[in-house]
């Protein structure tokens, strides 16, 4: 079931790529697509994503399988000897992991037809701005939409052999967040001539702090993480501007509504204070990912009694995904796939355990074989 898979997610861990520039991403599983026996399948592309169409020999439903395919701005310090070979790139969060378990299972139903119709999706972009918005609305999407969607993602905090899940919200809402602050640059030695916005953006960024301890209900969940700072051009120019990027998660829509709230205020009062101005970008928004109740459980009951893989029973993380929109409108779910790693996504030195491949592939092809997603088909329909 594996064969050969090992070797194609080092390949693909070898050519990150940002999101919506998947070029050479795409030509490697378009490549790998046409080696595979045609007679169900037929392949579309979408920007530099692929949509995969299995005809199922007597099909009462159709289900979707959805990867994302882009890498992140990271310099990878794994050391492996498969490590990226694009620069300042690098897939730290597991997707050539994603792309290759989507190609073993498009592989597995190219040589066993299946009953129903599967569509596998390779979606660009997750990590931003954003693939899955523009894929729904795309006429090749529509055009197979499928009736229940699901997806993983690599979680190196959970060994290989466990997947977690729950029911309900998983990954939270999300929006990005762009800053400039505009004041006044000059030299180091006459700050009264200037307009400092070193000193506007530090303490902007420290009243930001307040808003999750001092404005969040203690018994809701805010994140607001300010991930990259950037100002003046030398030690003695004083800077007129600061870029401040970050990004806000929360677990409900007015959580978000509360805090982006806040963030204004704070950026109305941080203009009056240093007599700046500035402007605001919320870039992309996800929607938190919720899974189907009922979907999910049966899910859960199969796994367990399967014996495949074990379950845990998680609580819902902060991380974000633009998978969220495809279960906004079709019912499903998204689990985390155990993949044991000593440092965390978005680190430089993450480095998913490849076992979980295979418990990934022998989970899924059982779960669509036997079409076990059948039995919630009168709740989600
Ligand atoms: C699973 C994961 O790590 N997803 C990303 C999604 C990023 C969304 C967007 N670019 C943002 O930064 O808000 C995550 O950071 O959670």
């Amino acid at each position: 079931m594996t064969e050969g898979l090992l070797r194609v997610r080092q390949a693909l861990h070898q050519i990150p790529e940002l999101g919506f520039a998947e070029h050479k991403t795409q030509a490697f599983l378009l490549e790998f697509l046409a080696k595979l026996p045609q007679s169900h399948m037929s392949v579309t592309t979408w920007k530099p994503g692929i949509i995969v169409h299995l005809k199922g020999s007597a099909p009462q439903a159709r289900v979707g399988w959805r990867t994302d395919m882009d890498g992140l701005p990271v310099r990878e310090e794994t050391g492996v000897p498969f490590a990226s070979r694009h620069d300042g790139m690098m897939h730290a969060c597991g997707h050539d992991v994603h792309m290759t378990i989507a190609l073993g299972l498009t592989r597995y139903f190219a040589e066993n037809q299946p009953v129903d119709d599967m569509v596998i999706l390779f979606q660009p972009a997750e990590e931003g701005p954003g693939g899955a918005l523009p894929m729904m609305a795309s006429e090749a999407f529509e055009a197979v939409r499928p009736d229940m969607i699901f997806a993983l993602h690599v979680q190196p905090e959970l060994p290989v052999g466990e997947i977690g899940i729950r029911p309900g919200i998983l990954f939270a809402n999300t929006s990005e967040l762009f800053i400039d602050l505009i004041g006044l640059g000059g030299h180091a030695a006459y700050p009264h001539r200037a307009n400092d916005m070193v000193v506007a953006g530090a303490h902007f960024i420290t009243a930001v702090q307040s808003i999750v301890a001092r404005n969040v209900d203690p018994l809701d969940s805010a994140v607001v993480t300010i991930g990259r700072l950037e100002a003046g051009t030398k030690q003695n120019i004083i800077a007129e501007r600061s870029r401040i990027e970050g990004t806000i998660r929360t677990l409900s829509a007015q959580t978000m509504g509360l805090v982006k709230g806040r963030i204004e205020s704070l950026l109305e009062g941080t203009a009056k204070m240093f007599d700046c101005r500035y402007e605001l970008d919320y870039g992309a928004n996800y929607h938190q990912v919720y899974n189907e109740a009922r979907l999910t459980e049966d899910f859960m009951s199969f796994v367990e009694q399967s014996g495949l893989a074990t379950v845990n029973r998680v609580d819902a993380a902060m991380t974000g995904e633009d998978f969220g929109y495809f279960l906004r409108d079709i019912p499903g779910f998204l689990f985390w796939l155990g993949a044991e790693s000593n440092y965390g996504l978005h680190h430089a030195k993450m480095l998913p355990g490849e076992g979980c491949i295979e418990v990934a592939l022998r989970v899924l092809t059982r779960y669509f074989a036997d079409r076990v997603y059948r039995r919630a088909l009168d709740v989600v329909r």
